[in-house]
């Protein structure tokens, strides 16, 4: 038996035209959302993604601010932008894409972005109020994981998760987000100094695997029936792999498929945390 796709596409086009809806009311309210990015240097992949913003942008009729700096930019030029962004009234929320080039304080970066235009729930505060169960903009890729569960009619309540991961964007939000009441999941957090990955493993009814380790997840780790979610992204031989070997589709309940799984989820969740940003400004 093969694992059902946990459709990343599907479900963020469907997001999409949701969003496009409270997109058209804000704008006849007088709200135009804009999303701001800024983006530092070369990188392929970032700069992949970050067109990928834009293009998302262009599709649901949301404004989009664009900030390219070289792979020169100083700590203190990179600041200039955050406050420039800060500042600008047209920039409703935005982003730092991550990760900045070697040598930048990522973290001073994320702590100056104004929290009520940090859309990617990044900010020191959004994540304290996280900790403390309140509502505030939610890193995106996690937000997406628990959207693509609840939109298959994957239980979450009661269920054994095992994160392995325990990133910033990723790991550690996402076992904050899934022990919240209204999700109420047991949560595992498991990372590369986890002994015994496997048997942490084979007792979870959801898994995600954000490593970055191709094919870290074998099929004699995973629960029949389980859900097992890749966002894991590695480049080999120029193709992105991730996390989860393609055995494991013979186990599993459920499968996200990676490119197509929780990547486009990531995109449209950014999209919904802007559009609530500009909606609590009506608030
Ligand atoms: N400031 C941030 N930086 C980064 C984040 C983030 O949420 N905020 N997450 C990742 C990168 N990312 C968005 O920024 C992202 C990653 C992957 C995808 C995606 O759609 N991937 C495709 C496959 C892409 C490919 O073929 O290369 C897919 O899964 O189908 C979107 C966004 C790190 N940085």
């Amino acid at each position: 038996m093969t694992a059902q796709k946990l459709d990343g596409n599907a479900t963020s086009a469907a997001i999409k035209d949701e969003l496009k809806v409270r997109i058209a009311a804000l704008r006849e309210k007088g709200v135009v959302p804009g999303l701001g990015t800024v983006l530092v240097g070369d990188d392929p992949g970032s700069r992949w993604y970050v067109n990928g913003k834009h293009k998302d942008c262009a599709e649901v009729g949301i404004n989009s601010i664009r900030v390219d700096l070289p792979e020169t930019a100083s700590q203190e030029e990179i600041e200039e932008a955050v406050r420039t962004l800060n500042e600008d009234p047209a920039c409703t929320g935005y982003i730092v894409q991550l990760p900045l080039p070697r040598g930048r304080d990522e973290n001073r970066v994320l702590g100056l972005i104004d929290p009520s235009k940090d859309a990617d729930g990044l900010h020191p505060t959004n994540l304290g109020w996280l900790v403390l169960g309140t509502e505030a903009p939610l890193p995106c890729t996690p937000y997406g994981i628990v959207e693509l569960l609840r939109r298959h009619d994957v239980p979450i309540a009661g269920a054994e998760v095992v994160v392995v991961g325990r990133g910033v964007t990723v790991g550690r939000p996402l076992g904050l987000l899934l022990t919240r009441r209204s999700e109420n999941a047991t949560v595992t957090l498991c990372h590369t100094g986890t002994v015994d990955l496997a048997a942490h493993v084979r007792k979870a009814d959801i898994v995600v695997a954000a490593a970055g380790v191709p094919g870290i997840i074998t099929a004699d780790m995973v629960k029949p029936g389980a859900a097992v979610l890749d966002v894991g992204v590695s480049r080999v031989e120029g193709k992105v792999t991730g996390d989860v070997a393609a055995d494991v589709w013979d186990v599993a309940g459920w499968v996200s498929p990676n490119p197509g799984g929780v990547g486009p989820m990531t995109r449209a969740m950014l999209l919904a945390n802007v559009v609530s940003i500009a909606e609590s400004k009506l608030a």
